[in-house]
């Protein structure tokens, strides 16, 4: 699986949202990685189904939407209607999680699953064929900008050994405190899909930033 690369918009300037979205286009982004976060299940706030709405309207880039919400399945009608590709929900805030995935599929969109860093990855096991994406938080949600993990290499190594024994081709995503220093390591645990907000929007030259992502990522010395 080629390595893909998910600039998060968390760490854009909000007031140039379009103008961000193109640079990664033009970087070489894989998708657009937005976090709804409610106030709730983390203590943050950021966005609903209208700014999804207008990512949409400036890219055609895959939308990659990471729900941090309680009652997710409340959004799933509102997000697939405003354009979004990948709709991953927490299992921490997810009770009935074979019939939300089920859910987000039958709307259209591509389901994931992710798990808070102190949730076992044994919470997926049972659900494992059944997904499009499994994403690894690699920090604790709610913030950009955050210290990554480094517990987090040996569950994406165990996260790959467990989609592999379900026969899924889902793609193993890791968010949080993705650099190119820290990307090499994931890449070889197993993941293939790396989220990344502050070591892009904060780069010198952002747009060269997903590249060097990227590259970083393939290292083989
Ligand atoms: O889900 C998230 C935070 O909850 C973000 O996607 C993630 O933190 C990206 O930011 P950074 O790359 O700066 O760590
Ligand atoms: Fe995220």
């Amino acid at each position: 699986m080629p390595t893909k690369i998910a600039p998060s918009i968390l760490s854009a300037d909000f007031a140039r949202l379009a103008d961000e979205i193109a640079m990664c286009e033009a970087g070489g982004a894989d998708m657009i990685h937005v976090d709804v976060m409610d106030g709730r299940f983390v203590p943050n706030l950021t966005f609903g189904a209208k700014v999804i709405d207008a990512v949409r309207r400036c890219t055609a880039l895959p939308i990659d939407v990471h729900l941090m919400v309680v009652e997710p399945e409340r959004y799933f009608d509102d997000f697939a209607k405003a354009g979004a590709n990948v709709c991953t929900i927490h299992v921490e805030v997810s009770p009935h999680l074979d019939r939300q995935l089920a859910r987000i599929k039958e709307l259209g969109m591509q389901a994931g699953a992710t798990l808070n860093p102190a949730t076992p990855l044994v919470t997926l096991e049972e659900v494992a064929r059944d997904l499009d994406l499994l994403l690894i938080m690699s920090v604790n949600p709610g913030f950009g900008g955050q210290r990554f993990l480094e517990y987090s290499v040996d569950k994406i190594a165990r996260a790959r050994r467990m989609l592999d024994a379900a026969g899924s081709r889902a793609l193993l995503e890791v968010d949080g405190g993705i650099t190119r220093d820290t990307i090499l390591r994931c890449r070889r645990a197993g993941a293939d899909t790396f989220v990344a907000g502050n070591a892009i929007f904060a780069a010198a030259d952002p747009r060269a930033e997903i590249a060097a992502l990227r590259n970083a990522s393939l290292e083989t010395a």
